[in-house]
């Protein structure tokens, strides 16, 4: 496969949806993000990587990390037992938008999935309890995975956060009524907002999340996750990396993947390879949109999904 082509391709494709999308303007640190950019990034299993665009230009993860925070909790808890963190939160879609708070009552504090903020809220409070700095054991692991000793928290994205953070405190303190924290409110949002403000390339979280496509195996050929985790994990993104678009965007790019309002979407070709396609322009459901039509025309020229 000559990926440099498909990517050139699939970026001639996507342009003309690079304007449609919104920027997240709900902390100004966002808002002042270009709508004008576009990268696409593909790391092959065996390390190769291939960019188009803006692919070495690092952006917001945002909830790009939840799928890493996930990760890092089951390869802590593995060894068959990985149910701890599943009795505190499901796999199902929510079909509600990501930082609703609708579902928690009715479902006494177990959120229904952990790439929802409720949900990775709980596992970044396992994450917490496990290695006892939750945003920086996660920093630590994607500068290794990359290879990119340099990435760094944002400070100005963590601190909006805090100080727009009330929707996402509220469903903390929520899930701490129903017992379901084992760590202070305060202390939980700080390290989840921290993780979020992480900045990272196209060609970073493609390299980072190439044990996902390895069956679980890390850059440097170690064991992170036993197959069936990476497997697990891989499906969650499937059926809830998406929020409540994931039902169409498995019909559109048939593929795992992980979105965050930075306008970053992570996908995973499992044996294959992972991309990363950022551009800011997001939808009403906070994906983006020229990250989406690329992604799909992905898929389509060169015939690859799980399906
Ligand atoms: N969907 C997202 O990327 C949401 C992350 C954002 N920091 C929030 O908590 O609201």
């Amino acid at each position: 496969m000559d990926y440099q082509a498909v990517l050139e391709e699939v970026a001639a494709h996507a342009r003309p949806f690079v304007r449609q999308g919104r920027v997240a303007d709900y902390i100004p640190a966002l808002e002042r993000v270009s709508a004008d950019r576009f990268g696409i990034a593909v790391a092959d299993i065996h390390g190769e990587v291939y960019g188009v665009g803006d692919w070495e230009v690092p952006f917001s993860v945002q909830s790009i990390s939840k799928a890493f925070s996930l990760a890092l909790v089951m390869a802590q808890s593995h060894g068959g037992h990985d149910d701890g963190i599943w009795r505190r939160v499901g796999r199902e879609p929510s079909g509600t938008p990501f930082n609703s708070l609708v579902q928690l009552e009715a479902e006494n504090g177990i959120p229904r999935n952990p790439f929802i903020n409720a949900g990775a809220l709980v596992v970044t409070d396992r994450l917490q309890t496990l290695t006892g700095d939750a945003s920086t054991s996660m920093l630590h692991f994607l500068r290794e995975e990359s290879g990119n000793p340099d990435l760094a928290f944002d400070q100005s994205v963590a601190d909006s956060e805090a100080e727009h953070g009330d929707r996402n405190a509220a469903l903390a303190y929520f899930m701490a009524s129903f017992g379901n924290l084992e760590n202070p409110v305060p202390s939980v949002i700080e390290h989840y907002f921290w993780q979020c403000s992480i900045e990272m390339s196209c060609r970073d979280l493609a390299v980072a999340g190439g044990f996902l496509a390895r069956h679980g195996l890390r850059a440097d050929g170690s064991r992170l996750l036993e197959a069936r985790e990476a497997k697990r994990i891989n499906a969650v993104m499937l059926t809830c990396g998406t929020y409540d678009a994931a039902g169409e965007f498995a019909y559109r790019v048939g593929l795992p993947a992980k979105s965050g309002v930075g306008g970053g979407i992570i996908a995973v070709i499992p044996g294959r390879c992972t991309l990363c396609v950022w551009s800011p322009g997001l939808d009403a459901r906070g994906n983006s949109v020229a990250g989406a039509a690329a992604l799909d025309h992905f898929t389509t020229l060169t015939g690859w999904s799980v399906f």
